[in-house]
């Protein structure tokens, strides 16, 4: 797989209805950085090193939504999101091993305000809320990274020889991470669909924008580091 339709479903209304925060989540200087080559080391470390750390709550999030999940398939679709999550770190630990830094290390950095306000969001929503509720919560990571890596692949201002950040970029437009990212969007739908995600779509619609600014401030966070 390498093109994903994001305009379509709910996933395309919540996304279409984000606007302007959508637009600063996916176009975030630090990605037109990375993606130039010319983002500064110490940037791209303290975002990577707080990702970990993100990913890890991420994961215990996706399995609260395992948890939540009320037919096998859907159990099963949600524990190989859980998967996939897990599957980034070591990418992650790749990168700070040729920095010297063990994954003990990693685990150990305290945490930024805004990897705690992003996921604690996330974890608080899967606690208070539904199985929609959360998946609204949890899909501007999962939906917006591919869409972030799909951009600069085809993006001809893309650096890619001699890049750093290349392993990254070729990650999260990769056609296996395409292919997790489709099965999410659509259990996204088949859960709206079961769970009268018409009737509640502003409520849906405020949390997907809360978690898409959450992702331009954790952006933010890294450039802030240079
Ligand atoms: C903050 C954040 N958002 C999204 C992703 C992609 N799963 C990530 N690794 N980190």
């Amino acid at each position: 797989m390498t093109s994903i339709d994001f305009d379509q479903g709910l996933y395309g209304r919540l996304r279409l209805q984000a606007g302007a925060d959508w637009q600063a989540y996916i176009h975030h200087p630090f990605i037109q950085q990375l993606g130039a080559g010319t983002l500064a080391e110490s940037a791209f470390r303290r975002y990577l090193t707080q990702d970990y750390l993100f990913l890890i709550h991420f994961a215990r999030a996706y399995a609260l939504l395992v948890y939540k999940m009320r037919t096998l398939p859907e159990i099963r679709a949600a524990a190989s999101s859980l998967q996939a999550i897990v599957a980034e770190l070591p990418l992650h630990v790749g990168y700070c091993a040729n920095w010297g830094l063990s994954e003990s290390e990693m685990a150990s950095e305290a945490e930024a305000m805004e990897t705690i306000n992003y996921t604690r969001y996330v974890l608080d929503i899967g606690q208070s809320g539904d199985a929609l509720d959360l998946l609204a919560a949890l899909l501007p990571c999962v939906a917006g990274y591919a869409e972030i890596g799909l951009r600069l692949l085809s993006n001809p201002a893309t650096v890619i020889d001699g890049n750093p950040y290349a392993p990254w970029i070729n990650n999260y437009g990769d056609a296996h991470y395409l292919h997790g990212v489709q099965a999410a969007i659509d259990l996204l739908e088949q859960v709206g669909d079961q769970r009268g995600a018409e009737s509640r779509f502003d409520a849906l619609a405020a949390i997907f924008t809360t978690a898409t600014r959450l992702e331009a401030a954790f952006w933010q966070m890294g450039l802030n580091a240079q």
